[in-house]
């Protein structure tokens, strides 16, 4: 018997499922027993010439196992209830933990081993919760009352039975050690083998153009193979720890056996006596055969356990939301929920930000005021730190020191929309992207679009807003997705807007009208703009250079 504390305390978070489920479980193993008696009676029955009595124990039989039927198939549907509740909750957190501004910067997590982890992993655990459990408190409410049976009908019975069963219990705990190392390397291998598979998708293209298939190939087989031969370490443990099973179950019946036919061989018992030591003896090990069953059921599952608490799907709700990374430090309180109407300046003071594994700081002691009526630019060379400074206007990173403040208040998340210079669209239609942040009116989406210079191109297509846009918006142009990255922040409605590269996918022309379009909205809105394009800053009047971590106002 294997406890997986983890997976115990979630199962416990839904007692009432838990309870019936293993209530339900009991039933049916009850109704087992009834069996086993009726059966018992109606051979001595026959033995004795009793047909009466073997025709009332027939009929108990038929009527015990239609009860059987239907129990059993309420329990797998409690059980399976009960499993899907855990699946949820633990879903549900790891996301809350994935799902957090930190993952942009997270260097040591990858993609697919998340996505491993958010669906195997998780699924994984399911024959644990919904089987392997009740069928634990199985084993310890109903082996000891058969047990009791057997000891009042042979003692000699019951204890080759109790000794058979503590046996089958307490043997498998031997390979716990190796079996939770070798748990381990098959989830890594399987997390490994994941996210290489999904990186290996995403950058086809790449790959193709590299003429480095056959070498991601050769990589992906490697990977595999390297899992198959984790699985097969992982089911040779098992297997071993079955074969004791097996010899302790095998064990107590034979010995149980043995004894109840030597009984019955020196007329030491009646035959109905010996019957039901036979048969109760089998049912005593019923649960223990059941345990051992669901175990391997969900034994691969189990190796993701410790990868499902780094992504902290076993953290509790109250634990994550202390350490809610929207509570960022530096002054910037980020709560979700305000949307904020107009606002006159954004100031940062002091703000300086070192990566955790840097030496230098990358934005040191850097001061900017930007106000609404008036496009403000920041150009610098690439490395320079204006991404950073935007992930920290953002709330995405957290300051070491330093204040960002909106008309004198800490500035928070629902202060800023952001266009980035490789905007995300997702599958869905050009609608459902507009609308990911609300559900504006038609016409406020019409002049969303229009602002930024994408109604027409809209308006020629088919379908218009119910075009489809595939993933990563990869059926549209890398101006388009600019431009529908505009309109989607200018329909947030926040009052600070900040755009990253507009122009860098934009031929001179639409450059120059996007920007047009960033003068006009900046009456209404804090507009903040990085730039590499130094023809499109004529007419911005508060060009900042970024050097050396600080802010310096542009040469003219
Ligand atoms: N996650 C990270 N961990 C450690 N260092 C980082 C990380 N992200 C960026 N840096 C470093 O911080 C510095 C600033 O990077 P940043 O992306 O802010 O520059 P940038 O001015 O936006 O560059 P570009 O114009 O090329 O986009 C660079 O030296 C970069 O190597």
């Amino acid at each position: 018997m294997m406890i997986v504390r983890e997976l115990w305390r979630e199962a416990a978070r839904f007692p009432a499922a838990l309870t019936w489920s293993t209530a339900l479980l009991l039933l049916v193993f009850l109704t087992h027993l009834a069996q086993a008696v009726a059966i018992a009676w109606s051979m001595s029955a026959v033995l004795r010439g009793h047909p009466q009595d073997v025709v009332a124990a027939l009929s108990l039989i038929v009527g015990i196992a239609l009860a059987r039927t239907g129990l059993s198939l309420v329990q797998t549907s409690a059980a399976a209830r009960l499993g899907g509740d855990v699946r949820q909750a633990l879903r549900r957190r790891a996301m809350r933990a994935a799902l957090v501004p930190e993952r942009l910067h997270d260097t040591a997590t990858r993609d697919g081993a998340m996505r491993a982890g958010l669906g195997d992993g998780i699924d994984g655990t399911d024959a644990y919760v919904a089987k392997y459990i009740p069928a634990v408190a199985q084993v310890f409410l109903a082996c000891p009352v058969v047990v009791a049976a057997l000891l009042l009908l042979s003692p000699a019975a019951g204890l080759c039975v109790a000794a058979g069963i503590v046996l089958a219990l307490v043997g498998p705990m031997a390979w716990k050690r190796m079996m939770a190392r070798r748990g381990l390397d098959h989830w890594d291998s399987y997390e490994a083998l994941s996210a290489d598979m999904l990186e290996s998708l995403r950058g086809m293209a790449t790959l193709r153009t590299l003429g480095d298939v056959p070498g991601t190939r050769r990589r992906l087989n490697t990977r595999s193979e390297a899992l198959r031969r984790a699985t097969e370490r992982v089911m040779r443990v098992s297997l071993a720890e079955t074969a004791v099973i097996d010899f302790a179950v095998q064990g107590g019946i034979v010995a149980a056996a043995t004894v109840a036919l030597t009984h019955a061989a020196t007329g030491q018992a009646p035959a109905i006596e010996t019957y039901l030591i036979l048969l109760l003896a089998s049912e005593a090990f019923r649960p223990i055969r059941d345990l051992s069953r669901h175990w391997h059921a969900g034994f691969l599952g189990l190796t993701a356990i410790p990868g499902l608490a780094r992504l902290g799907a076993f953290t509790p709700d109250r634990d994550m939301a202390q350490g809610d990374p929207t509570s960022a430090p530096g002054g910037a309180a980020r709560r979700e929920g305000t949307r904020g109407g107009r606002a006159e300046v954004l100031r940062v003071a002091g703000l300086s930000f070192r990566y955790p594994d840097a030496h230098d700081d990358v934005i040191r002691d850097l001061g900017l005021t930007a106000r609404r009526g008036s496009l403000t630019a920041i150009v610098g060379e690439s490395g320079a730190g204006k991404s950073t400074l935007f992930d920290l206007l953002l709330g995405f990173l957290s300051p070491g020191a330093g204040h960002i403040t909106l008309d004198g208040r800490p500035v928070r998340s629902d202060d800023i929309a952001v266009v980035s210079q490789r905007p995300v669209l997702f599958a869905g239609t050009i609608r459902d992207n507009l609308t990911a942040t609300g559900t504006p009116k038609e016409s406020d989406i019409v002049a969303a679009c229009r602002a930024a210079g994408i109604l027409d191109e809209i308006q020629n297509l088919p379908r218009r807003f119910d075009t489809e846009v595939a993933e990563a918006g990869t059926n549209l142009s890398g101006g388009q997705r600019q431009r529908l990255a505009l309109a989607r922040a200018l329909l947030a409605h926040r009052p600070v807007l900040l755009v990253d590269e507009p122009t860098s996918a934009l031929d001179a022309t639409r450059a120059a009208e996007v920007i047009e379009t960033l003068h006009r909205v900046a009456r209404d809105h804090i507009v903040i703009m990085i730039s590499h394009r130094p023809e499109t800053l004529a007419d911005v009047p508060d060009v900042l250079r970024l050097d050396a971590g600080h802010l310096v106002r542009s040469a003219p």
